[in-house]
Formats: structure tokens, C-alpha cells, sequence
């Protein structure tokens, strides 16, 4: 066809009439969006633009932004009825952000509320195919036999695996320190390595080392999986479900194809190793989940056998990583607090140390450990009903989707939740506090007399005053693994290194578990202490 055929004047008018039924759409989907928001109890957010929603008012929409928006509408918008909505990218949220009403949320999981359609995919989407996005009957089968191998009394098992990979953490940054003019180290990358070589060498039995090899492809399918999921979480299309070529469209593809295969050959291995040899290593995961699922008569397919261990890569990684990064940034702007921790487990004998040790033989490393889960949480968890509910003197329809402010429901200053203890500091729960969980042993001797022995309480996981780890039967059964980690690795920290930020370092701050700082890491200073130069 020839330009001249063209019709210009039928071609403006076809665009005449699309540019004005997308006006209309706008003008019709506004108004909707005012009625709507006029029905409801709660709160809306101003500033709604058509297809972002409240998006632009995020600050470029970068995690930190994202969450301390969502901390100033809060304050704003949910304090009259511990709620409030907003549009995110055209998906309608209702973020809930104090105690009685997020009681309202939980109380009707497992199976009323579960986690978010979003969620799940984004989680599903990865290779992530266990426990965490599971719902109904397939969540129930496959949290009794993850849940069972990591009780306490299998965590006996991990005990020395969790110690040798803090240890072999501390060690590198040793060796470095040692090459290095200035002592100067990168912490991010490596401790989110560590805690996944726990994983691979507890769940699989194999060394990956991650921490030596991050290039390798399992380091990759974890690395590049916790990227996707935050993109493909806020992807208004599922564009991965494409056939054939969706995995490739952002370049996750070959990482989980690479990774899932090494995953799938391990597991092969172990099968066929303990069809042969029932002596099979008892004291790793598989062993286990294997024991577990003759016992319960109860078995998983190897596709799902599979997405439960890429399940605790991407469930127990970044969460203990950022945990560890935002502990180091706290004890390095804090040099008389990290002092006195280094003072109090000065003596520990990590190498001997039993299960038990790590829980009665440090309270001050314990109750700062909790009271970092508690400030520096994942702050939010996205779930949503699966029938119409009642909420705030109203009915939440099935589908809608709710965003539960875990943080604001533990720190705000207002109205906090009920249980957060203030410790012998009486701080409010507003305030960072590391002394929170001490409790003293002797009664009757004042709390400040210098003979005052301290132990640490576990905080309450009955109410909603210590979310960090999630509510009800739904809540994390890999506690007791991250903590185990975290306290051999910042008692070989605090027992080898000084440590503070590299000079010049350029301005960090957190906001909740994330750092707004270059590439959310920071560039410690570590100086070996005088004991350990060898
Ligand atoms: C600092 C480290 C960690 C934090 C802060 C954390 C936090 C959480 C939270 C908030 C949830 C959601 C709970 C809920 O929905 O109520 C969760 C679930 C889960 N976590 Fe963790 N977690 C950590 C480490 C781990 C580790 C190391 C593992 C495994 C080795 C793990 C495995 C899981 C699993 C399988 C679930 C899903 C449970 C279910 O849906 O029933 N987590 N975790």
C-alpha cells in the first residue's frame, strides 16, 4: 500500500475515538475509585492516578521507600482505625497496621486468610515450589515434615554444620583483613554466601561453597531468585508463564534451569545412595525428610522435594543476611555497645558449645538478637482472604488483598502491640533497645547493683508483640536454625575483630531490615584484636 492511500481522515478518527474511550475509562474508573473509597471504615490515600495508583507518591518505589511511605501513611492515614488503603500500580491494598486489627486478619488463618495470589506466584514462579507458597492440604502434609526435621532435637544435628560455616565466614574476612593495607571489607555478598552453604551442606549434605564460589549455579538460582521475586511480585502480568520462552523474559531462566537440575542430581544421588546403602549421613535434611515421610506414610514427589529445598534457600538466606547486616551496622555506629557484648561472650566456647549453650549461656548476644529481629523485621507479609471475612466492622470480600504492617504492629509508639517488654532500659517499643529481653535473675537485688546476673526471656509468640517470625501455625520453622547461626557467627565476630565503618563511608541508615546505603552494603573496618594476631 502506497502512503498516499492512506486514509488520514478515517485514521484520525479511529484515534479520536480511542483517545476518547481511554478518557472515559480514566474519568469512569476515577469516580469508581471515589465511591468505592467513600463506602469504607477505613481511610484512602490521596493522590490516586489512574493505572500507578499512589505508586508516584513512593519515591521512585525502591524497597526503603516503599516501606517508610507505607510507615508515614500509617501514621497518617491508620490511626483512627488501625487500617487504611491505597493503589499500588492498579492493585488496590489494604495495609494493616495495629495490633487489634491484624488479630482480626490472623485469627482466621490457616485457611480463611491465606498468603497472597501474588505471593505465591511470585515465590512458585522462582522454583520456590515448597512449604511457604503452599496452601490447604498440600501446606498441612509439608509443614508436619519440614517443621518435624527441624525441631529441636534434629537441630542438635545442624549444631556443629551452622558453627563450622560462621566460622569459616570469620575466617575469610581474616584472611583478607590480613592481604589488605586498610582491613577494609565488603560484608553483604559474603553474609548472605554463609548462611546459604548452611543450606546447602544441612538440607543437601554437599558443600557448595558459596562463599568461595559465588559464581556457581546454585549461588546464581539463589541470587538471581531473590531478585526476581521482587520484580516479578509487583508485575502486573505473569509474564514467566509464557510457554517456552516466559522463564527467559528476564533473564531468570538459565539460573533456574542450571540450578534446579544440580538440585534435582543431588537429590537423585541421595535416593539412590540410600536404596543401596541404608546407612545413608542421618544428620542432614534429606535423611530426615526421607525418615519422616516412611514414618508419616506421607510422600512428596521429587518435584516438591526440590522446590522445599529452593524454599529454604530463598526463606532462610536473605532473611538471616540482612538479620546479620543490620546487626554488624548497629555494633560498628555503636562501639560501647559492641564492647560489652564482646565482654559478655568473651568466654564462650563456640568449638564445645551444645544446643542448650546458645540459649542460656549469652542472655545480653540473645536479647540483642531478638530485639534485632524485632526492629529490623521483614516488615511486611502479603496475604488475603479465601472467603468474605468480617474486618473493622465490616465485610473484607474474598480475594481482597491485605498488606500486614508486621512492623508498625511491633514498634509504633502509640498504640503498640500488648507484650513488648521494655527490659531494665524501661524502653518503649518505638526505641531500638538491646537490653529489652533482660529479665533479672535475683529479684530482690536492685536491677542496677553491679552483682545483678541477667537472663534473657523468649519473647511471646502467643500474642502479636514479636511478629518477626510470623504468627500461629503458619510461623517460621526455620527460627531456631537462624538463630543458631547468628549467634556463632557474631560471637566469632565480636571475639576476633574491632569493628567499626570504613573511613568515609558514604551515609547509611535502615529502614527496617534494609539499608539505604550504596548497593544496601556497607564497607566494615575490622582490626583483629591483639588476642588473635597471630
Ligand atoms: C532471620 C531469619 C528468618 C526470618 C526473619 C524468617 C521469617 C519468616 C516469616 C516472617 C515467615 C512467615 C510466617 C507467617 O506467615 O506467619 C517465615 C516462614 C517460613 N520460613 Fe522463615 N525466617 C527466617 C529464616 C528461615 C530459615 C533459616 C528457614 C529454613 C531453613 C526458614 C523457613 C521458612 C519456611 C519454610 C516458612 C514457611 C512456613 C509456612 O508457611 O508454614 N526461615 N519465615
Amino acid at each position: 500500500m502506497l502512503f498516499e492511500d492512506i486514509d488520514w481522515y478515517s485514521c484520525q478518527a479511529v484515534f479520536g475515538v480511542a483517545v476518547s474511550l481511554f478518557a472515559s475509562l480514566i474519568a469512569t474508573s476515577y469516580v469508581i475509585q471515589q465511591l468505592s473509597a467513600k463506602k469504607k471504615p477505613w481511610k484512602t490515600v490521596p493522590g490516586w492516578l489512574p493505572l500507578i495508583g499512589n505508586f508516584h507518591q513512593m519515591d521512585g518505589g525502591s524497597r526503603p521507600a516503599m516501606i517508610q511511605t507505607l510507615e508515614k501513611w500509617a501514621n497518617q492515614y491508620g490511626t483512627e482505625t488501625g487500617c487504611f488503603e491505597c493503589d499500588l500500580l492498579g492493585r488496590r491494598m489494604l495495609v494493616v497496621c495495629r495490633e487489634d486489627r491484624a488479630k482480626e486478619i490472623l485469627s482466621q488463618r490457616p485457611f480463611k486468610v491465606t498468603r497472597s495470589a501474588d505471593v505465591q506466584e511470585a515465590v512458585n514462579s522462582v522454583g520456590a515450589t515448597g512449604v511457604f507458597a503452599a496452601e490447604g492440604d498440600q501446606w498441612r502434609q509439608e509443614k508436619k515434615l519440614v517443621s518435624s526435621t527441624l525441631n529441636k532435637i534434629h537441630m542438635q544435628d545442624y549444631v556443629p554444620t551452622l558453627m563450622d560455616s560462621a566460622l569459616t565466614l570469620v575466617k575469610k574476612w581474616e584472611a583478607q583483613v590480613k592481604e589488605s593495607p586498610d582491613g577494609v571489607v565488603f560484608v553483604k555478598q559474603d553474609l548472605g554466601h554463609a548462611p546459604a552453604d548452611t543450606v546447602g551442606k544441612v538440607f543437601l549434605g554437599k558443600d557448595l561453597n558459596f562463599l568461595h564460589h559465588p559464581e556457581s549455579d546454585v549461588a546464581e538460582l539463589v541470587t538471581q531468585g531473590f531478585k526476581a521475586i521482587e520484580r516479578r511480585f509487583f508485575c502486573p502480568i505473569n509474564y514467566w508463564r509464557i510457554p517456552i520462552i516466559g522463564q527467559d523474559l528476564d533473564g531468570y531462566g538459565k539460573y533456574l534451569r542450571r540450578g534446579m537440575a544440580i538440585i534435582s542430581q543431588v537429590i537423585k544421588d541421595f535416593e539412590a545412595e540410600r536404596v543401596a546403602n541404608s546407612k545413608t549421613q542421618s544428620k542432614m535434611f534429606l535423611s530426615k525428610l526421607y525418615d519422616a515421610m516412611e514414618q508419616e506414610k506421607s510422600k512428596l514427589d521429587h518435584e516438591r522435594i526440590i522446590g522445599n529445598v529452593v524454599t529454604a534457600f530463598a526463606a532462610g538466606v536473605d532473611t538471616t543476611s540482612l538479620t546479620l547486616l543490620a546487626a554488624l551496622y548497629i555494633l560498628a555506629t555503636n562501639k560501647e555497645m559492641q564492647a560489652e557484648l564482646r565482654d559478655h561472650i568473651m568466654t564462650f566456647d563456640l568449638e564445645a558449645a551444645k544446643l542448650e549453650d546458645y540459649y542460656s549461656k549469652a542472655p545480653l548476644l540473645k536479647s540483642f538478637l531478638h530485639e534485632v529481629h524485632r526492629y529490623h523485621c521483614t516488615p511486611i507479609m502479603g496475604f488475603q482472604p479465601t472467603q468474605d471475612i468480617p474486618f473493622c466492622g465490616t465485610t473484607l470480600p474474598k480475594g481482597s488483598r491485605i498488606l500486614l504492617f508486621f512492623r508498625q504492629v511491633m514498634v509504633q509508639k502509640d498504640s503498640p502491640a500488648e507484650g513488648v517488654p521494655s527490659g531494665p532500659d524501661d524502653a518503649p517499643p518505638n526505641v531500638f533497645s538491646p537490653r529489652r529481653y533482660l529479665v533479672p535473675v535475683n529479684e530482690d537485688s536492685p536491677a542496677n547493683s553491679k552483682e545483678q546476673q541477667w537472663q534473657c526471656v523468649d519473647p511471646l509468640t502467643k500474642g502479636l508483640s514479636f511478629l518477626s517470625f510470623g504468627h500461629g501455625v503458619r510461623s517460621c520453622p526455620g527460627r531456631s536454625y537462624t538463630e543458631i547461626f547468628s549467634y556463632a557467627f557474631l560471637v566469632k565476630m565480636l571475639q576476633t575483630f574491632e569493628f567499626e565503618l570504613a573511613p568515609d563511608h558514604p551515609p547509611v541508615k535502615i529502614v527496617a531490615d534494609t539499608l539505604m546505603a550504596p548497593d544496601r552494603d556497607i564497607q566494615l573496618k575490622l582490626t583483629p584484636l591483639a588476642s588473635n594476631k597471630s
